[in-house]
């Protein structure tokens, strides 16, 4: 009895501190076999462990046994190959892995091996893995710093990343474990949708996939579309446009929403438009098309920030990631948007193509029968992760317990007084000989502070938006003794901060100093950011600190709090706030922004759903049609007499290859359009569901019965175009047909659109409207 209320007691307590976790005493109680075993393996040769690991081979899950056993070897494994045997709690999370859950374990715990070895009992289960990292630069290196404990284990690994050729690709996949980041993953996907013949397949069906840094992708990343696009025509930017719109004064021609998501013109602004534009009528019918340009163009003027939200290098428009403040290669907005930034900066417009084909983030993910993660903070998103992948969190406790001093938030009325106290904190922290982490918002801060902190003769090393392996090497060394880094909140992700250097040569005198210290300038939209910046310190049980500075008038407050209560006292010298009335504001702030991040996270979700399924639909018709005869069988029974007039000049399997082609065709062509047709309702749908009904199942009501005609259009055109099918003395001319497939094509992600069409944004528009109508 008293061991049950124990037990009873030990869960209740789990419960109340970790909620959204589950339960791991089952595991935990496989360790002390785990370690029994293990003297008996140390006497393996590297050739004997290879061939016990072989004997875990089979086409099932693992029972206890099996996991207890492939624990033992991976732990060994890693041992002979690494010099690090594997900790019981890194134990713990490959089993929470290969049990399908999100583990929890805090920064510099060891993710890698414990994902390492998970991806190895997933692949001696005979299923194929990838693990899914943040960027490419980490996925490489992650996978040849496994590589030999993979070796030991007799599984074989490879990686992908954007410098190789579709063969390199295709071998890399064929290992049995392969990492990637996600949108290189993701492209591949893409990639493979337009292949005609089944041995240009890159990509084997997915089976599992091991998130790394997996409340990002899931949840931070999850809407974000990977497109490809194909090479049509050129985006025009309208320079006359952005050149009117460049004069317009807020205020005065303008205005903008207090959270920053929308901007109209006023009447004075109207008219300045309309005079210089050559004195349309903006709002008349024949000024419709002007106008959306209008529109566009002031958005990129007013809401988008150079070096806030984009950077303008090699006369190129570069996105900022607002979500991880760095460059976000291979990403754009919505063209429309992206375009009239461009204009806006002056820069040569980019190529626009057609799209022909997109997939979400968290679809591609959805693809996959099996998916585990790890990451540092989940409990946060626990819920998310259950509604929208229905995952379990499992929280793996620290190998030695975590001693960082958490400082209470320090609030400052004004950004002005905060920012003094930032520097007079690093001035007095960096005369200790502390190394110093400062976090900043984004990379115009991150300058902005390094210059001020130049100043007063405090050197930094500011790290933001450059290449990922040179942000990793940067971010190596911020534990050395007397560094100052100043960072946006993720650069240099998944990198190691040693005390005392990347060599920790210098370990002991700056843990005696007190560890590396954390400033966080600001706090973050998201609970979860801020832990992940103060994880970057007290690793592995060492000493560190962190302390978040905050204002009643930080963007984060002013955009989802601004009704601050009166009567908060500020200390007269230094602006400094000890009211708690001032954090529970802060933290209020905060609550709201991930409750809008979450709502639009849903929205865009129930949106996608549809789109997903229909074309998951469809692709199970493009893979028959590519991978048997259906498109020969279909046009010979529509076209008798012309399929044997051309079989008997070609032959069946030249002919069967052309039928393919040309249904893969109009099957790729017709999906493109109804993707576009899509986008449009999907714009246009909260102006059409004004007066009915709700604007998803006005949505669905448009978009189901487009999607019916896609497979009749398909055979409908393709018998078209063979029976307009020239025969020429080289074979068929397809072309001439008009069977003719995008001559480039290219991959990109699409930033999220800030000004998303959610119904509120287009109430506040037709509002805006009728505002000036009405004037
Ligand atoms: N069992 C072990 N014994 C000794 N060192 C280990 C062990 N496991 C991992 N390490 C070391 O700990 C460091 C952190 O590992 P890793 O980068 O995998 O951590 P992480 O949990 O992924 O951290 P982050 O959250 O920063 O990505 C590495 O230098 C690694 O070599």
């Amino acid at each position: 009895m008293p061991a049950l209320i124990s037990r009873m007691g030990k869960r209740l307590r789990r419960f109340i501190e970790r909620p959204g976790s589950i339960e791991l005493t089952h595991y935990e109680g496989l360790l002390p076999a785990i370690g029994e075993l293990e003297a008996e393996v140390e006497e393996l040769s590297d050739t004997e462990l290879t061939e016990r690991a072989a004997k875990l081979r089979l086409e099932a899950d693992f029972d206890d046994k099996q996991l207890i056993e492939v624990c033992v070897l991976g732990r060994e494994a890693a041992r002979r190959a690494l010099d690090e045997r594997a900790f019981d709690v890194q134990l713990l999370g490959t089993m929470g892995l290969l049990t399908g859950h999100v583990v929890q374990m805090e920064t510099g715990e060891g993710k890698t091996l414990a994902g390492a070895l998970a991806a190895a009992g997933f692949a001696l289960q005979g299923k194929r893995v990838h693990v899914v990292t943040v960027n490419d630069y980490l996925a490489r290196r992650d996978a040849e710093w496994m590589e030999p404990v993979y070796k030991l284990l007799g599984v074989t690994v490879g990686w992908v990343d954007p410098s190789l050729s579709r063969d390199e690709r295709r071998s890399s996949y064929e290992a049995e474990v392969t990492y990637g980041a996600v949108s290189e993953i993701g492209f591949d996907v893409l990639r493979d949708r337009l292949v005609t013949r089944v041995e240009d397949l890159v990509q084997p069906e997915p089976e599992v996939a091991i998130v790394d840094e997996a409340d990002s992708v899931l949840v931070d990343e999850a809407r974000v579309p990977l497109v490809m696009a194909g090479s049509v025509d050129h985006a025009v930017a309208d320079i006359e446009v952005a050149n009117v719109v460049r004069r317009l004064r807020l205020g005065l021609h303008y205005e903008t929403d207090s959270d920053g998501r929308n901007a109209w013109l006023t009447t004075a602004g109207a008219s300045v438009v309309e005079k210089a534009l050559g004195g349309i009528d903006l709002y008349g019918d024949s000024g419709s098309d002007r106008l959306a340009a209008v529109n566009v163009a002031l958005h990129a003027h007013a809401l988008l920030t150079r070096d806030v939200d984009y950077l303008v290098r090699d006369e190129k428009v570069q996105l900022i990631n607002t979500s991880r403040g760095r460059v976000a290669e291979l990403q754009r907005w919505p063209d429309g948007l992206q375009a009239a930034v461009e204009a806006k900066e002056q820069v040569a417009a980019t190529d626009r193509g057609e799209i022909l084909d997109s997939i979400t983030v968290q679809a591609l993910l959805a693809r996959y029968p099996r998916v585990a993660g790890m990451t540092g903070t989940a409990v946060a998103v626990a819920e998310q992760l259950r509604e929208f992948y229905q995952l379990e969190v499992a929280v793996i406790p620290p190998n030695t317990p975590n001693i960082r001093e958490d400082h209470p938030d320090r609030i400052f009325a004004s950004p002005s007084q905060k920012l003094r106290a930032i520097e007079t904190e690093i001035r007095e922290v960096h005369e200790t000989g502390r190394p110093i982490l400062v976090g900043t918002q984004d990379v115009a801060e991150s300058e902005e502070l390094a210059e001020k902190l130049a100043k007063v003769d405090l050197p930094c090393v500011v790290l933001n938006a450059r290449n990922d392996a040179e942000e990793a090497a940067i971010i190596a060394e911020a534990g050395t003794h007397g560094a100052v880094t100043v960072s946006t909140q993720m650069a240099g992700r998944g990198t190691d901060i040693r005390l005392g250097g990347a060599d920790g040569k210098d370990r002991e005198r700056v843990a005696e100093l007190g560890g590396l210290h954390v400033i966080g300038t600001a706090r973050y939209p998201s609970s979860r950011l801020d832990g992940q910046l103060r994880g970057r310190s007290g690793r592995q049980g060492d000493p560190g600190s962190a302390v978040f500075f905050a204002s009643l008038n930080d963007e984060l407050v002013l955009s989802n709090a601004p009704d601050v209560p009166d009567g908060i006292h500020a200390d007269e010298e230094t602006g400094e706030i000890t009211d708690p009335a001032a954090q529970r504001q802060i933290n209020h702030a905060q609550r709201v922004a991930e409750g809008v991040h979450l709502e639009i996270h849903r929205n865009t979700w129930r949106y996608t759903r549809l789109i997903e399924h229909q074309r998951h639909e469809l692709l199970k018709y493009r893979d028959k049609l590519l991978r048997t005869d259906l498109a020969a069988e279909t046009l010979k029974e529509a076209a008798k007499k012309r399929y044997e007039e051309f079989e008997e000049k070609l032959g069946e399997a030249e002919l069967e290859q052309i039928c393919r082609e040309i249904m893969l065709f109009h099957l790729d062509e017709l999906w493109s359009d109804h993707l576009a047709f899509l986008t449009d309702v999907r714009e246009s749908i909260h102006l059409r569901a004004l007066a009915r009904e709700t604007p998803l199942d006005e949505f669905h009501r448009l978009a189901i019965p487009e999607f019916r005609k896609i497979v009749p259009g398909i055979e409908e055109r393709s018998l078209q175009s063979f029976e307009e099918a020239e025969l020429t003395d080289d074979g068929i001319d397809l072309a001439a047909s008009g069977v003719r497939r995008a001559s480039s094509t290219w991959t990109y992600l699409v930033h999220d659109n800030p000004f998303d069409s959610d119904f509120e944004q287009t109430l506040k528009q037709v509002r805006n409207l009728l505002r000036r109508k009405k004037d």
